[in-house]
């Protein structure tokens, strides 16, 4: 009877070895089967020797499958990494959850080098030659890490879209995002400056900036996107969404170390409502600017093609997925940037004095940015604080995975043979911070760096990734941080509040795929004149 049992326990570890299931259903196909034969192959049959038989089942296929993936039998045996990364996903899952991933991840690297095993069939590569052969063109895919961002019951946004069908929508988005719509974005962009402004001038004493920038980047991107005034800014979270975003990120970002998991993990009872709560929020302002038949070009214009651009119009279901990620992406990430260039810009007093120097000499006489065109050089030393903030402070520090396919034998990445079925990470954050490309002091805030970025390999500055999946907001997401940044320094001086501990600022951000921000407690005094 043993025999049966340990047969059956190896015959499905090797059918999930060859075969990873991408869902927890696609599993059971395998598990039911194997597990009923256990129980009546059970002998004498007794709901006793019945229980003993599937946990020995059990056992035996957990721990020959423990022992394949320490074994030198492994396709990714060669590669160094934490034993017990290699060993489960549950591992990568829990270090989300308890700490800073992308902080965690870079120690790893510092321990085991360039190419580090995170996970069973998991590679994180640092090395530029990784950036083109996994996101460029003839490049990856995105892996099953995305899988899990496919909520219960609604159509695929673009973020987890591949292949052509990816290509059709981001077409609409390009369009959406494109250096002619974005103009159109920034009557939008001047108004909540000026309330921006306001508040801050309302303000006595010290506040922290973090939640004045998330209300503001949060109200751009509701203008932006649907046309909808959600009022962050002027009431505050009052229906609690950002917490609730939060959350969302978070539970999706957990789940992602292990999509098979993900239709179960999605309706455990703790998960479903953030879940529904999200998705309720965009259709509700999906609804509603279908409704108001919206007055400007927002991005939902383009999305849904209301112009009749395409050969088919898009089905307005499918376009709710992507307002749920035009909402996170746009302002979230945004929100990130921004308070990390402040937080960069305050602990180096001289780099905040050349900047404010070049604002006031590019917008005179309170000039407003906005309405005020002035060619990039003029802004080079700003452009540069930007850059050099996304490069310490990128957020998206880890990115989600690429796939070899299983349809192909293996692909060369940054000179390794990599087997068939890896994801493959290349982290910003620590790309960004790898001396061979940024040699000059890599973990300090030099903006001067990029005045010569000739010198510089800006192949390894990935921080709106890179190739056909890139970040499609990336124009409308500099032009923000350049008005807001210059509108903010012409209009106050800022200094950090007096006693507030802001030495640890950056390293308390946890990586959800986006990260969140932490107070920025500061004073803002209006400037004369
Ligand atoms: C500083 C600001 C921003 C940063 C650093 C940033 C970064 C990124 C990164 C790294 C990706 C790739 C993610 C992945 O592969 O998993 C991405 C994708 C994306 N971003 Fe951004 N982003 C920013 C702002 C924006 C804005 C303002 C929008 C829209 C209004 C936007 C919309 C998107 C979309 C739709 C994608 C998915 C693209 C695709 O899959 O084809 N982002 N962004």
């Amino acid at each position: 009877m043993l025999f049966h049992t340990l047969s059956l326990a190896l015959i499905g570890h090797l059918i999930f070895h060859y075969w990873e299931p991408e869902r927890i259903t696609i599993a059971s196909v395998v598990l039911i089967p194997e597990l009923l034969a256990v129980i009546l192959l059970s002998h004498p049959l007794s709901l006793g020797n019945a229980l003993w038989n599937v946990c020995v089942f059990l056992l035996v296929m957990g721990l020959s499958t423990v022992a394949y993936r320490l074994s030198p039998f492994h396709p990714l045996a060669r590669f160094p990494g934490p034993t017990l990364n290699k060993i489960t996903q549950f591992q990568a899952m829990w270090t989300n959850a308890t700490s800073r991933q992308h902080l965690d991840r870079h120690e790893m690297h510092k321990k085991y080098g360039h190419i580090v095993r995170v996970g069973p069939n998991a590679l994180s590569i640092v090395d530029v030659d990784a950036v083109n052969s996994v996101f460029g063109l003839n490049g990856l895919e995105k892996g099953r890490y995305y899988d899990a961002r496919q909520l219960p019951g609604a159509p695929r946004g673009l973020l987890i879209m591949r292949g052509e069908p990816h290509a059709q929508r981001r077409r609409l988005w390009n369009r959406g995002l494109s250096t002619e719509a974005i103009r159109g974005y920034d009557a939008s962009l001047g108004k909540r400056l000026v309330e921006l402004t306001s508040r801050m001038e309302s303000l006595k004493g010290s506040f922290d900036l973090t939640p004045l920038i998330v209300s503001f980047t949060f109200d751009v991107m509701g203008d932006v996107a649907f046309g909808q005034d959600l009022g962050m800014l002027e009431h505050g979270d009052t229906l609690g969404i950002l917490k609730s975003i939060e959350g969302f990120n978070r539970s999706l970002a957990l789940a992602s170390h292990v999509p098979w998991l993900a239709p179960v993990f999605h309706r455990l009872p703790a998960i479903r409502p953030i879940l529904q709560g999200m998705r309720g929020f965009a259709i509700s302002n999906a609804t509603k600017r279908i409704q108001s038949g919206g007055s400007s070009r927002d991005i939902w214009h383009y999305l849904a093609d209301e112009a009749g651009l395409e050969k088919e119009k898009p089905e307005l279901q499918n376009v709710i997925p992507d307002a749920v990620l035009v909402i996170i992406a746009g302002y979230d990430t945004i929100a990130t940037a921004l308070t990390a260039l402040f937080w960069y810009l305050l602990k180096n007093p001289e780099c905040y004095k050349r900047l404010q120097q070049e604002i006031d000499s590019t917008y005179p006489d309170h000039a407003d940015p906005l309405l005020t065109p002035v060619p990039p050089s003029k802004l080079a030393y700003l452009n540069a604080c930007i850059n050099e903030a996304l490069r310490l402070h990128p957020p998206v520090p880890t990115s989600g995975p690429r796939q070899v396919p299983y349809t192909v034998n293996d692909k060369v990445v940054a000179g390794q043979v990599i087997p068939a079925g890896t994801q493959i990470y290349v982290p910003p954050y620590t790309l960004h911070r790898d001396s061979r490309y940024f040699p000059l002091s890599p973990d300090k805030f030099i903006p001067e760096r990029w005045l010569g970025v000739k010198e510089l390999d800006t192949a390894a500055f990935i921080p709106f990734s890179y190739g056909p999946a890139n970040c499609v907001g990336r124009q409308l997401a500099k032009q923000e941080l350049l008005m807001v940044t210059s509108t903010l320094l012409q209009r106050f001086t800022f200094s950090l509040a007096d006693g507030f501990d802001s030495d640890d600022w950056p390293n308390q951000a946890n990586d959800y795929l986006t990260v969140t921000r932490a107070s920025l407690f500061v004073r803002a005094t209006v400037r004369d004149g």
